[in-house]
């Protein structure tokens, strides 16, 4: 592709070189090849202007530069390399990666979800749902990505524009209509969906999390705005807002005064609401109220956040088109999502849970959960869990007191301590689990903090594994070994029955 196209609607501050030809965009030097144009742009760790040298000997033909330094120097030492200088890298990626890939955000009708907890729950629902009414998707997201029932890694939440878009054309040429993907506030404050047009936006939760990164409560709420009111290029055609949070009506109301219809949904308020909710162990049922209509939804998920994560799909595939009754007859199919709240069962007279619970309101909500089951029971609710290193320190003291509030006894161990010392987390977390005064132990291997947790567990308790959910692997200082909670706790269970 010519240079022109590739570059057809990027704001240039300046721009040199020759008319090339480019056989692909990259925004890290590591992957340039032969024909590439590389964006070097400045980041949070390190400057990818440092590797432009290392581009041109990979022989890229462009360098789309965000530093008025590394365009002169490019200008100077590389004049047979088109040389292009932007205000803001990750942007001009977007209409880069946009351009290079023949516009497949344009051809697919696109469903973001954005919040602090639930998006990767209501995402594989909302795919399930629109599967079912036997449209092909691609979906994006923390497990993995599927493009047109093809399964590939997830390095990220919501990736960089570039791979996201790749895998937009990948699904246009497999024949995908609709794509559903996880929008991250990381990636909404970087630019790795600038400009992408969403038809429908979805809101979960605004809870604390994140806060090394965007600072405040009220940064991280402007990031997750941008999905809503046009920061993004043009709003979305329908926002589906969950109003029984208590920043949804803000975000309702920036995403009306943007242009977008709102359909807000809650278990009592809202367009799209849950009336007598019956809640087992194994799976839920309600009524669906709806704006045109009521239906019975049956799920194999359980607990009131899967209620409005399930309300939230559901109103976002009436949105894209889907009719009630189709909603209603595919939901009781639809399975549960890995890690999410997933039974360990190996024939023992008590359940073991993993859940992916890694702040303090998922913890809070997950062990009021778990309390509810085990009521009939008599049963104890122990309680598994640890904070992710290089995250939010400021969430450790508050998931303390989360797990030691509504628990009956607490294991503290690590979760992907990554560069950080495990028992430097631990300590973080002291304070608040202390002033609980639920009874703990503190074992920061995690492997024998699950042996501990499933040791302590009698007939109708509820084991709760709380933290790493699908993950196969913990981050340590050290490097990253493979690693399942449920493999773990499967083995351990296996364990405890062999020696009666
Ligand atoms: C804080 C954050 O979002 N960091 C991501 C971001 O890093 P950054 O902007 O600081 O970039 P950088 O590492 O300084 O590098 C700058 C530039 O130099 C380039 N480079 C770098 C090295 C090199 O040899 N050559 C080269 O060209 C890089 O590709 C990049 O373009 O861009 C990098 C390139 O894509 C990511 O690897 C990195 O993810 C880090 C590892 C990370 O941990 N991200 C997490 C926090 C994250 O993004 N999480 C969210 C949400 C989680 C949730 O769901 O709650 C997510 O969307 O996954
Ligand atoms: N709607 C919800 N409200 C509050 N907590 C929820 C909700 N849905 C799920 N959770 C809790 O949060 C955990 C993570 O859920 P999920 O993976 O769907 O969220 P996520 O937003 O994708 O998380 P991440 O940002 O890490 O990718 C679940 O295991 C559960 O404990
Ligand atoms: N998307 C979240 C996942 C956290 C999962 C938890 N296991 C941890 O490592 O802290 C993050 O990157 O902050
Ligand atoms: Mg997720």
């Amino acid at each position: 592709m010519k240079i022109d196209e590739v570059t057809a609607g990027v704001e240039c501050v300046r721009r040199a070189g020759p008319d090339v030809e480019v056989a692909g965009v990259e925004y890290d030097s590591r992957s340039v090849g032969a024909g590439s144009l590389f964006v070097a742009m400045r980041g949070g760790s390190v400057d990818g202007n440092r590797y432009v040298a290392d581009a041109v000997r990979e022989d890229a033909t462009a360098i789309v530069t965000d530093s008025a330094a590394a365009f002169d120097e490019v200008v100077q030492a590389y004049p047979q390399i088109a040389a292009i200088e932007v205000r803001h890298g990750r942007k001009a990626l977007a209409q880069l990666a946009a351009n290079f890939f023949h516009h497949p955000e344009q051809k697919l009708a696109l469903s973001g979800v954005t919040g602090t907890n639930g998006k990767t729950t209501t995402a594989f629902l909302l795919e399930g749902l629109l599967n079912q009414a036997q449209r092909k998707t691609v979906l994006v997201g923390t497990i993995e990505c599927h493009v047109a029932g093809k399964v590939k890694p997830s390095p990220h939440t919501t990736p960089e524009s570039r791979d996201l878009l790749e895998l937009f054309d990948e699904g246009v040429r497999a024949g995908v209509t609709e794509a559903v993907m996880e929008v991250s506030s990381h990636a909404l404050d970087q630019g790795r969906v600038h400009g992408l047009p969403f038809d429908v936006a979805i809101f979960t939760n605004l809870t604390r999390d994140h806060l090394d990164y965007h600072g405040t409560m009220e940064h991280y709420f402007h990031a997750k705005l941008a999905l809503f009111d046009g920061t993004l290029g043009q709003p979305p055609r329908v926002a589906v807002v969950n109003i029984d949070d208590e920043h949804g009506a803000r975000f309702a109301l920036r995403a009306r005064e943007a242009g977008a219809e709102i359909f807000s949904y809650g278990i009592e308020t809202g367009e799209f609401r849950a009336e007598e909710i019956r809640m087992r162990t194994n799976g839920m049922s309600f009524r669906l109220e709806a704006p045109h209509g009521a239906a019975e939804i049956t799920s194999r998920l359980t607990g009131r956040v899967n209620v409005h994560n399930l309300l939230a799909a559901l109103a976002a595939a009436l949105a894209r088109g889907l009719t009630l009754e189709q909603v209603a007859a595919s939901s009781a199919s639809l399975p549960c999502v890995p890690g999410r709240f997933q039974t360990v069962d190996a024939g023992q007279p008590f359940t073991v849970v993993v859940d992916y619970a890694h702040t303090d309101d998922a913890l809070r909500n997950l062990i009021a959960l778990a309390r509810e089951f085990v009521q009939s029971s008599g049963g104890r609710v122990l309680t598994l869990f640890g904070c992710g290193g290089d995250r939010d320190k400021t969430k450790r003291p508050l998931m303390g007191r989360a797990a030691g509030e509504g628990s009956d006894f607490v294991v503290l161990t690590s979760d992907n301590p990554r560069s950080e010392e495990p028992e430097a987390i631990l300590r973080d977390v002291l304070p608040g689990l202390e002033a609980t005064h639920c009874e703990f132990i503190a074992e920061p291997d995690r492997a024998r903090a699950i042996a501990l947790a499933v040791g302590a567990a009698t007939a109708g308790d509820i084991v709760l594994l709380a933290g790493k959910g699908h993950e196969k692997t913990q981050t340590l200082r050290t490097g990253t070994i493979p690693f399942d909670d449920v493999s773990v706790a499967m083995t351990v269970l296996r364990e405890r029955r062999k020696q009666g």
